[in-house]
């Protein structure tokens, strides 16, 4: 290094084209040098000249000073807000209660899951969901539906479920087919055992003061978890999500308005998004859209919990496509003081706060405190 290089702030731009593998960098720095400690030069800098030895060297072009070696000791990354770990953390404080309720009571919660249709990504959740119902000790009861299954035998079975007493949980695999009213059917999950937390009267509720809902949807929920867990304060803060929709974006917004923050919604038809989301102290993102929210959204210091999934194409990946959030990550993390990935992030969550609303429902049911 032939210069002594104080660097006051950062600016990172990334290539966050959705369908791309690797994104190149590039980093606009403004610093001052200890040969000419007056002078703030700009530098257009390309990222990932890597020497492992010196992983945060970047060699450049200066024609301003005689630096040719960069040492970006002080570039600030975000905490990451590990979902997957919190998710482990949840379903082992869940095992320890459902062990306890089995050994008072001799009571097993049961969550009965009814999937419709053959759409690949629902089965893989439903999945997904037996299996940690079998890890925390929950019996999990699984209904398939064909794609041409009439309503009324979805019906049916919910009432099934609704009056029999080992099932605490009853959840309807979202979306549902096209013929099917999603209204009636999620009307008919009595709201003792709507775990999802999607019967109008549990969100009416939720949107209520002082009304309390027997159940929280599971994705919000899991999302002012991991703000809890990471001790981020809610109270007073600006808070920005986009989407609103009835499953994530409209009770998330209720969530943290309950949690006293202050709250704007962003949606499709919303002018200028950006300038909304970069007066957010937190953004919670749930549109679906890969990488829409750039760094140039996020305000320096923001919280950024990123709901989406979406599948990208990605050759080198053995299914052929990678998860990408919402969020452009690779910029955001730069400007935010803490961000969720995709995945391990929100979507574990999801998984443990319906196991924990399941042992919710049964503790509840059972008046077992
Ligand atoms: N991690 C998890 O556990 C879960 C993840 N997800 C993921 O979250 C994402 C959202 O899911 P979901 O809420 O069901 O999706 P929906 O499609 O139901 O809702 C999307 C919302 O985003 C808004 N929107 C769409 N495009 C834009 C845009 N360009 N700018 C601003 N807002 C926009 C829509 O606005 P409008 O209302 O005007 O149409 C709508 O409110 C998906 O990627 C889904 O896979 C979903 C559930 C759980
Ligand atoms: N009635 C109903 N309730 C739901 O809660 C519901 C639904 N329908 N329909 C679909 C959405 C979507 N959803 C996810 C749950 C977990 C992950 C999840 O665990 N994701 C992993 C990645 C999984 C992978 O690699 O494929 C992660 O983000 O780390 C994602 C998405 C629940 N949903």
């Amino acid at each position: 290094m032939d210069a002594l290089i104080h660097l006051s702030s950062t600016t990172i731009f990334t290539d966050c084209s959705s369908s791309s593998s690797s994104s190149s960098t590039a980093c606009l720095l403004h610093f001052t040098t200890t040969k000419f400690p007056n002078t703030i030069s700009r530098f257009n800098l390309q990222f990932g000249i890597s020497n492992p030895k010196f992983p945060k060297t970047i060699i450049t072009h200066c024609s301003s000073s005689s630096a040719t070696a960069i040492q970006v000791d002080n570039e600030t990354a975000a905490t990451v807000i590990d979902g997957k770990r919190v998710a482990k953390d949840i379903r082992e404080e869940v095992a320890v209660e459902i062990s306890r309720m089995k050994d008072e009571i001799g009571i097993v919660p049961g969550l009965a899951v009814i999937l419709v249709g053959d759409r690949k990504d629902s089965a893989t959740y439903v999945r997904n969901k037996k299996k940690a119902c079998d890890t925390v000790g929950i019996n999990s009861y699984e209904v398939r539906f064909p794609e041409d299954s009439s309503e009324e035998e979805v019906l049916k079975h919910i009432s099934k479920f609704n009056d029999d007493p080992s099932v605490h949980g009853i959840l309807v695999q979202l979306p549902l087919p096209s013929h099917m009213n999603e209204q009636n059917i999620l009307n008919a999950v009595c709201i003792e055992k709507d775990v999802d937390g999607f019967h109008p009267l549990n969100i009416g509720r939720l949107a209520m003061r002082g009304r309390e809902p027997l159940f929280v949807p599971c994705t919000p929920k899991g999302c002012i978890e991991l703000l809890h867990r990471y001790d981020i304060p809610i109270k007073g803060k600006r808070a920005v999500v986009i989407g609103r929709s009835n499953i994530v974006g409209m009770p998330a917004a209720l969530l943290l308005q309950r949690e006293d923050a202050t709250v704007s919604i962003v949606h499709s038809r919303t002018k200028n998004p950006e300038e909304i989301t970069r007066q957010a102290d937190i953004i919670i993102s749930a549109v679906g859209q890969p990488n829409m929210v750039r760094g140039n959204w996020v305000k320096p210091g923001a919280v950024l919990i990123d709901v989406g999934i979406n599948p990208v194409e990605d050759p080198e990946s053995p299914r052929g496509y990678r998860l990408v959030g919402d969020i452009c990550y690779e910029e955001a993390s730069k400007v935010a003081s803490a961000i969720t990935p995709v995945p391990g992030g929100v979507g574990p969550m999801t998984i443990a706060m319906l196991l924990s609303n399941t042992l919710l429902s049964a503790k509840r049911l059972h008046n077992f405190r």
